[in-house]
């Protein structure tokens, strides 16, 4: 932890005991230390970069190589991605992955009920074409939570939470709970596939999916000896993704020893998965994050 809050930013509302408004990596964030786990939300992007529960690692992975700043797209925890997935569903968006975590989120609410620690940030009022929540629950489990709503227009909603797990080593992970699910495959012009039934995935090369299933996920990490459980909500898709050793040397903010220290399993609504909100609408995806040994 890079934590100072020599020069912390007042929070906007009051902070119970165990969350404090301070600064990591050179950047304002909520820092949380409870009994059930520490954690460190950055208001920049609305992202998680850590949550440790007692007696853990980290769930997540971050870049050390990642930038950090206002509009930078930070590399790891949690980024909020949308109101589009990648270049959107007609290819031709500029911003890759939309807007929200480019945005400086402010912070909405912060409570706590016993060891647990809810922190809700939201959009600036500045910003028209949408407002959004991302509610953080903060305990011996995680819980994140993204609410849009459209402004004064219609909106084709995409949005992933596009998690990097922290894994041992990704050549030696099995996800399950996919089986059978078909998936476009990004690494081969987003052609259509089925995944194998009966067997989990164990990524080998390059992995870019967009599967067709909001189903439980189970990341059994074998060099950690541990299991990731992730369980969506509000979603259509599941999103695996990992750079390999060749894609992540064109990526200036992973070092490219890193590539095998993550992966991506990102619930969402893309593609043909998108929701369509009427001006004023919601929309509510998210996920509950649990560790078994
Ligand atoms: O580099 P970015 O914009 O954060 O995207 C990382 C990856 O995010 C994944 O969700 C996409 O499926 C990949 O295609 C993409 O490369």
């Amino acid at each position: 932890m890079n934590s100072t809050g020599t020069d912390a930013p007042t929070p906007s509302v009051p902070l119970p005991e165990g969350v404090r408004l301070g600064e990591t990596h050179g950047v304002p964030a909520l820092l949380v230390t409870t009994p059930a786990a520490t954690a460190e939300l950055l208001l920049d992007g609305a992202q998680l970069i850590s949550w440790i529960p007692t007696g853990e690692q980290d769930l997540l992975w971050l870049s050390p190589d990642s930038a950090f700043g206002e509009r930078e797209a930070v590399r790891g925890g949690i980024p909020l991605i949308g109101p589009w997935f990648g270049p959107g569903r007609d290819m031709a968006m500029e911003v890759k992955h939309g807007w929200l975590r480019n945005l400086r989120w402010d912070l909405a609410a912060a409570e706590r009920a016993g060891d647990e620690v809810v922190i809700t940030l939201a959009t600036p009022e500045d910003v028209r074409a949408l407002s959004a929540t991302a509610r953080f629950r903060l305990g011996a489990e995680l819980s994140v939570d993204l609410t849009i709503t459209a402004g004064p227009r219609p909106l084709e909603l995409e949005a992933a939470l596009h998690t990097y797990l922290a894994v041992g080593d990704v050549r030696r992970i099995e996800i399950h709970g996919l089986e059978g699910a078909a998936f476009l495959d990004n690494t081969r012009g987003l052609v259509s596939d089925v995944m194998p039934e009966g067997e989990p995935l164990r990524p080998t090369a390059s992995t870019d999916r967009v599967v067709d299933s909001a189903a439980e996920v189970t990341v059994h990490d074998t060099k950690n000896a541990r299991r990731i459980v992730s369980t969506p909500r509000g979603t259509a898709k599941t999103v695996v993704w990992n750079p390999w050793d060749a894609q992540v040397t064109e990526m200036a903010d992973i070092p490219d020893a890193a590539w095998s220290d993550f992966v991506c399993i990102e619930p969402a609504i893309a593609k043909d998965g998108y929701v369509a909100l009427a001006p004023g609408d919601s929309h509510r995806i998210g996920v509950t994050y649990r560790i078994e040994r």
